[in-house]
């Protein structure tokens, strides 16, 4: 993207804490009381490093050996030394060398604004002090300086107007639990925008860069409007109000249900969009009705070359020498029986991962396969990692970890795994006979996992990596330390559950609106399995959806004890889920938030009245009851019989959050949400 010319007067961070303008090169730092006090000799010989490569033609003509601190720009307090350093407009002209600033371990503001410094940033993941970050405006090149990530206090950071690029580092959302401003615009990175939530969050613009694909739904980047994400042609989702065409997708070929039995060309029908754009369709009816036969060749083709990789692997393996696990002949673990843990390979029962036939010579591998999926069953000894994320272990540890049986759900059972007694993860073990055949395709399985592992957003479990070999299917996931929102409003079988407070409820309800708008608008899917023990708590109490979009797995739509969350058009013409079949889901949830009761079954909604239903066994003290009543009218829009009259996921999370602003501010005025279907 070519940034606009006028994207500099846009107003650049202010230099916090430093006291100088933009206009005023290379003023002090700080109040002249500070200028007191001296920096370690060893801080003034940094500086000097430092300015002659950045500084080639001397033109600042620093005394610094000796008294940095009394240079303007330069701010020194006590024991720490130099706190802040700002030499901006100062014609620094040269490279940022490595080991000199990073060596200034007091560093709290860095700012080289608006010179003429190239090269890459080296590694400051020294400067453990720094809440600041300013190099707009320079001719900076390369990656975004990754040593950042480590940098915790940074608050602060513009790196706007350089020639920065490529994607940025996985997990920088996370990074800075302190952000307030981030300014990435015009440069040249592309890639996907992070899903920012930090609430501390003020000022975000990646504008004028190459990012691609949705714009993540969160509260804080919602607040952001679309000017901080303009210039980016290849953005889309609902806060740059662009479309996100065309799913990647790439389902069963020609089938249009999901879990259902009902023809494709009537499902499309049912809700005017192609089968393609939608949801996560399974299939019970035999796959050779509907693929197409160039379909059924390229499959053909692909599952021969699998084969001979896995045969080309197993001689590697078999002459490496290298030992099969015994298969064990243990019968399934009870859940009950298997409080104690015990080797991953072990409980798992099965001979099929112990064969670790596909840990490939990744040589072989390539000669089988497509380069790229050579290289990414090579990278991990058959473990696929999601999202272009680096392996983190492999599937032996995984094997060898230890691990306890968490429950048996309608895909498979759940095991908690403690890899080298250090890294906590959830593996679901799909059961075979629970899968449709169509979904346990191989080829299917791997791109359908490839689309699904992209899904990156604070209010999702992530899926970190998938494996795959004959019958045996496992899905790997981050491990949520605090149970389940089922537990939390129904409690264990001892304690009776009560309503959780209302401020938790808006939270909780908050947190799960943007992870299903996140689903729908990221890439069309549908999540299919809305449910309290889907919805997971995180380390800081925040809410995950889990499970996500996994229904295209079921053999059929069948779903038993849970079937109160199902919407009436699911119910029995098994017509495929949409995003409106988990905006209904959503709508119960929400009304099992509020009531802390059990999930109202859909034939005695209707008879019901869902204020008195979801309020009466409340006990909120001094909250408005005119906002609890507004997150029931939200639940009942959602679950209103008829689909199309439902909200969508993405207007649903705007009413939750005027509620939540308008109890926020006390503001009583704006009481009334527009709930119509098209509002
Ligand atoms: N990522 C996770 N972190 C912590 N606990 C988890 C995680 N995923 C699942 N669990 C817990 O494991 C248990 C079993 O989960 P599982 O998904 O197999 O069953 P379910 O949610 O009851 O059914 P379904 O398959 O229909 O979603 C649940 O109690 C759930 O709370």
């Amino acid at each position: 993207a070519v940034p606009p010319a006028a994207s500099h007067s846009q107003p650049t961070l202010p230099t916090k804490g430093a006291g100088a303008s933009h206009s005023q090169p290379t003023k002090p730092a700080a109040p002249p009381s500070a200028a007191l006090a001296t920096a370690p000799p060893a801080e003034g010989a940094l500086l000097a490093a430092f300015l002659a490569k950045a500084d080639p033609t001397a033109h600042l003509r620093f005394p610094l050996a000796a008294t940095p601190c009394a240079h303007p720009g330069v701010t020194c307090s006590g024991a720490a030394g130099i706190t802040h350093l700002v030499l901006e407009q100062a014609g620094l002209n040269g490279t940022f060398a490595p080991d000199t600033l990073s060596g200034l371990a007091g560093l709290r503001v860095l700012s080289l604004k608006s010179n003429a410094l190239h090269g890459p940033v080296p590694d400051l993941s020294a400067l453990g002090n720094l809440k600041a970050l300013f190099l707009a405006g320079n001719r900076f090149s390369g990656p975004f300086p990754a040593s950042l990530a480590s940098l915790r206090r940074l608050r602060s950071i513009d790196l706007s107007g350089n020639r920065f690029s490529g994607a940025l580092p996985p997990g920088i959302e996370a990074a800075f639990p302190h952000l307030t401003a981030l300014r990435l615009d015009s440069n040249h990175f592309n890639g996907s925008v992070p899903a920012w939530n930090q609430s501390s969050l003020k000022l975000l613009n990646v504008s004028y860069n190459d990012f691609s694909g949705p714009v993540p739904v969160t509260a804080s980047m919602a607040l952001m409007g679309a000017d901080a994400f303009a210039g980016n042609p290849g953005l889309c989702g609902e806060v740059v109000r662009r479309e996100c065409s065309g799913s990647p997708l790439v389902f069963f070929p020609g089938d249009g249900s999901s879990g259902s039995a009902t023809p494709p060309a009537q499902s499309a029908g049912a809700t005017g969009v192609g089968p393609q754009r939608q949801g996560l369709p399974g299939s019970s009816a035999p796959r050779a009705h509907k693929v197409k036969k160039k379909t059924a060749m390229t499959v053909a083709i692909a599952l021969a070359a699998v084969l001979a990789v896995l045969l080309v692997c197993a001689i590697v393996a078999a002459t490496r020498g290298k030992k099969r696990r015994r298969p064990s002949t243990a019968a399934y673990p009870s859940p009950k029986k298997s409080a104690a843990a015990s080797q991953l390979s072990r409980e798992m029962d099965n001979s099929d991962i112990g064969y670790v036939e596909c840990v490939p010579d990744e040589e072989a591998a390539a000669m089988m396969m497509p380069e790229e999926k050579a290289r990414r069953l090579g990278r991990s000894g058959c473990l696929t990692f999601c999202a272009g994320e680096a392996t983190s272990y492999s599937l032996e540890q995984l094997m060898r970890a230890s691990a306890e049986v968490l429950g048996r759900g309608s895909v498979g059972t759940t095991y908690k795994a403690v890899l080298d007694g250090r890294l906590v993860v959830i593996v679901k073990r799909l059961d075979a006979a629970k899968i449709g055949p169509a979904a346990s395709e191989a080829e299917t399985f791997e791109q359908n996992m490839d689309v699904i592992g992209r899904l990156r957003h604070p209010n999702l479990v992530p899926l970190r990596s998938f494996f795959q070999a004959k019958e045996e299917r496992l899905l790997v996931y981050d491990y949520q330390p605090n149970g389940s929102l089922h537990s939390l409003i129904h409690g264990s079988r001892s304690s009776r559950g009560k309503p959780l407070h209302w401020t938790s409820c808006l939270k909780i309800a908050e947190d799960v609106a943007q992870g299903l708008a996140y689903i729908h608008q990221a890439s069309r899917l549908v999540h299919g399995n809305i449910k309290s023990s889907n919805v997971l708590l995180g380390s800081d109490f925040e809410a995950c959806l889990t499970d996500n979009c996994l229904s295209f797995l079921l053999e059929s739509a069948e779903v038993k004890d849970d079937a109160a969350y199902r919407a009436p058009e699911n119910m029995k013409s098994n017509r495929r889920l949409t995003p409106k079949s988990d905006v209904y889901a959503f709508g119960i949830l929400l009304l099992e938030l509020l009531s802390g009761k059990a999930p109202l079954e859909h034939s005695v909604l209707a008879a019901t009245n869902l204020q008195t239903y979801a309020l009466s066994g409340r006990e909120d003290e001094g909250v408005d009851r005119e906002r609890l009543s507004m997150i029931v009218d939200i639940a009942s829009a959602c679950v209103r019989s008829s689909p199309e009259s439902r909200p969508t996921a993405w207007q649903v999370l705007k009413m939750i959050q005027e509620v939540k602003e308008a109890d926020a501010t006390g503001d009583n005025e704006d009481g009334d949400l527009d709930l119509t279907s098209d509002s």
